[in-house]
């Protein structure tokens, strides 16, 4: 196995607007990459570029040391050792649970006795033991995906594509499902490119986060980093939740900024330079000085109160409460950290 390397990968579909702009990404053996961003911003391009189902129009792909695709040639996906599973499942409706996980292998020639172990192997990993003679319209939607997760790992893929596999799964089933994939994920040992727009599913599973934005990779960290710092407007409003202010940021201060130094921040600079920074929700604290603040939505979310609050100048920010607050209270909230973007 190896590292996976786009090298400024660009895809244009001869629309007018590229669907991939320059995109250089490392995949480290075993990592596991989310790739994350609105839609259309050219996620499941990158991936079916990487899986072989569209040629690059610019830039490499690599594993290792083996060339998969340039402009002038490419490797088709069956010589790639990839495995791809999608969020319609694309399961054989008239094959059994085990007919379809041992399908790959079947195709590749592998005899009986072997393919037998593979599928037990397989859905034991999955937990589908008991369901192999089934048929997939008998199964649940997060027992189908588990089916087609099973698929990947009897051929021992170097690498998983997953582009949005828990999009047609309840929130419950997605949690469930997300600690399948962890399992999956260490036991397989394979590197795995999982496409989202779910930022809340990419942190809890990834090593790495990478952000797209109109064909463009903006950021490329690990979870903890991606969150404490991300780099610009678009991935602060992607990665978790926060409010993004324009203030006054002092010049040659450092991005990261806490209390008190941060309070001068606030109130009118007239012809200051307003940078965007941003402020998550749990850095704000409710005290009895501080800022003067305007509750303008309380709502209770079982362990909390979710609050946007006002500030003079109109603009908004949001916070967490334990004790109740009511609708159009003034308050006074302290900002204990806030990073400029
Ligand atoms: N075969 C194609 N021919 C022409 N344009 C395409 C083709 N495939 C994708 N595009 C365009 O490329 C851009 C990126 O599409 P892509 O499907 O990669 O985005 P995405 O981030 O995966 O979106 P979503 O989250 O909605 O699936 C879009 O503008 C899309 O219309």
């Amino acid at each position: 196995m190896a590292q996976l390397i786009l090298n400024h990968v660009s895809k244009d579909f001869g629309t007018g607007k590229p669907a991939v702009t320059g995109v250089s990404l490392n995949i480290r053996e075993g990592g596991f990459l989310a790739l994350l961003g609105p839609s259309g911003c050219g996620k499941t391009t990158v991936l079916r570029m990487i899986a072989g189902f569209e040629q690059p129009s610019d830039g490499e792909i690599f594993l290792g040391e083996w060339r998969l695709a340039d402009v002038n040639a490419m490797v088709p996906p069956e010589k790639r050792n990839m495995a791809m599973v999608f969020q319609s499942y694309a399961l054989w409706p008239h094959m059994s649970v085990a007919e379809n996980v041992g399908y790959p292998l079947k195709v590749r020639g592998v005899g009986r006795a072997a393919r037998d172990r593979k599928i037990r192997e397989a859905l034991e990993a999955v937990r589908l033991e008991a369901y192999a003679d089934r048929r997939p319209a008998d199964l649940s939607g997060g027992q189908r995906q588990r089916v087609a997760l099973a698929r990947c790992l009897v051929t021992d893929p170097d690498v998983v594509l997953l582009d949005e596999p828990l999009a047609n799964l309840d929130r419950h089933l997605r949690q469930e499902m997300e600690e399948t994939f962890r399992e999956f994920h260490a036991r397989s040992g394979a590197s795995m490119i999982y496409v989202t727009h779910d930022q809340a599913e990419a942190m809890a599973l990834a090593t790495d986060v990478a952000v797209m934005a109109e064909g463009r990779l903006l950021q490329l960290a690990s979870p903890q980093e991606i969150y404490a710092r991300p780099e610009g407007r678009l991935v602060g409003g992607l990665i978790g939740q926060g409010a993004i202010l324009h203030l006054a940021w002092p010049v040659g201060a450092d991005r990261a900024l806490e209390w008190p130094a941060l309070q001068a921040c606030f109130g009118p600079k007239p012809g200051a330079h307003l940078a965007d920074v941003l402020v998550r929700p749990q850095d704000v604290v409710i005290s009895d000085e501080g800022l003067d603040v305007v509750v303008e939505t309380a709502v209770f979310e079982g362990e909390r109160h979710a609050l946007r609050l006002r500030l003079p100048d109109g603009q908004t920010l949001r916070a967490f409460s334990r004790r109740p607050v009511t609708v159009g209270e003034r308050i006074r909230v302290v900002i204990r950290s806030a990073w400029r973007l």
